[in-house]
């Protein structure tokens, strides 16, 4: 409809002549590169995915919040090489402003804590499920949109904040079927690294990216990593040592490295009972490698991860203590998580537990003729009041159609106005499973 615009009103005006051929080009159909539509069978699957994530952050006494899909550029410009920031959907307005699509939440989140300050009370539990966008070559043929599901606690410096996340994305498993033999995560903490470099006396500012470099130790082979390790001025024997400390597979083991003293080890340890407690331990292991991809993060950081190895991580998350603070902000602790809409659908495939949903709609309302497609209208709204879903047929169809059209939606029961009822007030229901057919007042109707 082109609204009031070019309505039945006012003087007829004739439509300019489509001359230029752009008129009459096809546009392509398709949507941007990188991007999906989701059509009615796509959306259902990503209305239940979204459903389990809203669900279980309420069920963890979480607030939703969200943001712009726009943000300046200025809020994603961090420093330390990571991919993200490489792909950056960013560009220049027309007020001339650099402005990007945001690819993750996180930064907005902390913007908007730091916006509200002294009017919001300590500790915040926040939940968003936003789209993310990067820009990649298409060479990749790799989305580049995707949506993310975050849950954050702002003000709690203790690792309970991180144990609580973690026990609510479990939670979210499994309510979707998910079990601990299907995935698990992987624990460590930052301050393992940072106790090191301070050892060998790299500076806090090249903190971030040495992590940035060691998150690539599965994707990029080792030499290269050495390489760029080197460049941030750590020498070859400390190198040597820190990639020693990063295969360490147990806490234990890492005790004997680091000494007792540091808080890392305290924390984690702290982190397994709480595990423990929570009831999630089986879920969980110590894992020295993981540092995840983005600069920010500074103690705890976990993954979720499919046990078979065959997909990328599920989902991520960590303290981020710093992060309001670099923003201008107060120093105020801070904690999430991020949960991308692909992985898992990729893992509920390979798992067969996508669930199977199908359109479904109580009635098919018809007017048996066209005089009657009025009744049919009334008739619909009764039930609709009564918060019944209604399909009303909207032409004057023949019955065949209807039937046909009743069971491609997946009607439950068909309810047709026809003269010699309606005169007494009443239709005609036919319940599609049982066929059983009744005459019923429209008064009587539920
Ligand atoms: C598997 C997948 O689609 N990943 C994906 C897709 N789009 C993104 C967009 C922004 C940031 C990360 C993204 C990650």
């Amino acid at each position: 409809a082109n609204g009031g615009g070019g309505g039945r009103s006012g003087s007829i005006v004739a439509p300019p002549l489509l001359t230029q051929d752009e008129d009459f080009q096809k546009i392509d159909v398709n949507p941007p590169k990188g991007t999906r539509d989701f059509p009615p069978e796509d959306m259902r699957l990503r209305n239940w995915l979204f459903n389990h994530f809203k669900e279980v952050s309420r069920l963890f006494g979480y607030e939703e919040v969200d943001f712009p899909v726009l943000e300046t550029e200025a809020l994603f410009l961090r420093k330390a090489g990571e991919e993200i920031r490489d792909q950056l959907y960013c560009f220049e307005d027309r007020g001339n402003r650099r402005v990007a699509l945001r690819p993750e939440l996180t930064p907005s989140l902390a913007r908007l804590v730091i916006q509200k300050g002294k009017s919001v009370s300590l500790p915040l539990k926040w939940f968003a499920v936003g789209q993310c966008w990067r820009y990649e070559r298409m060479t990749r043929g790799r989305r580049r949109e995707h949506y993310q599901w975050n849950m954050d606690i702002i003000g709690v410096p203790q690792v309970t904040a991180e144990a609580e996340l973690i026990s609510s994305i479990v939670t979210f498993f499994k309510r979707i079927g998910i079990t601990a033999s299907d995935v698990g995560f992987k624990v460590s903490s930052r301050k393992v690294l940072q106790e090191l470099l301070t050892k060998y006396g790299v500076t806090e500012d090249m903190f971030g990216r040495v992590c940035i470099i060691i998150d690539k130790i599965e994707k990029i082979p080792i030499d290269e990593i050495k390489k760029e390790l080197g460049f941030t001025g750590i020498s070859e024997d400390a190198i040597e040592q820190l990639l020693q400390v990063l295969s360490v597979k147990s806490l234990d083991d890492l005790e004997d490295i680091l000494g007792g003293a540091g808080e890392a080890i305290a924390d984690l340890k702290q982190l397994f009972s709480l595990a423990e407690k929570f009831g999630y331990s089986e879920w969980i292991q110590f894992d020295a490698s993981v540092v995840r991809g983005l600069a920010y993060y500074t103690g705890i950081v976990f993954e979720g991860f499919d046990r078979k190895g065959k997909l990328r991580a599920i989902c991520g998350g960590g303290r981020y203590d710093r992060l309001l603070s670099t923003y201008g902000g107060d120093d105020i602790p801070a904690c999430g998580f991020g949960f991308g809409d692909a992985v898992i659908v990729e893992l509920l495939k390979e798992k067969d537990l996508l669930p199977e949903l199908g359109q479904e709609v109580e009635n098919i309302v018809c007017a048996l003729d066209k005089d009657l497609q009025g009744a049919a209208a009334t008739v619909a709204t009764a039930l609709r009041d009564k918060g019944q879903t209604v399909d009303l047929v909207l032409e004057s169809k023949p019955l065949k159609w209807v039937f046909k059209r009743a069971a491609r939606v997946n009607a439950r029961r068909l309810v047709l106005v026809g003269k010699t009822e309606w005169e007494d007030g009443s239709v005609s229901v036919k319940v599609l499973s049982s066929g059983e057919q009744f005459q019923v007042k429209l008064s009587d109707l539920e």
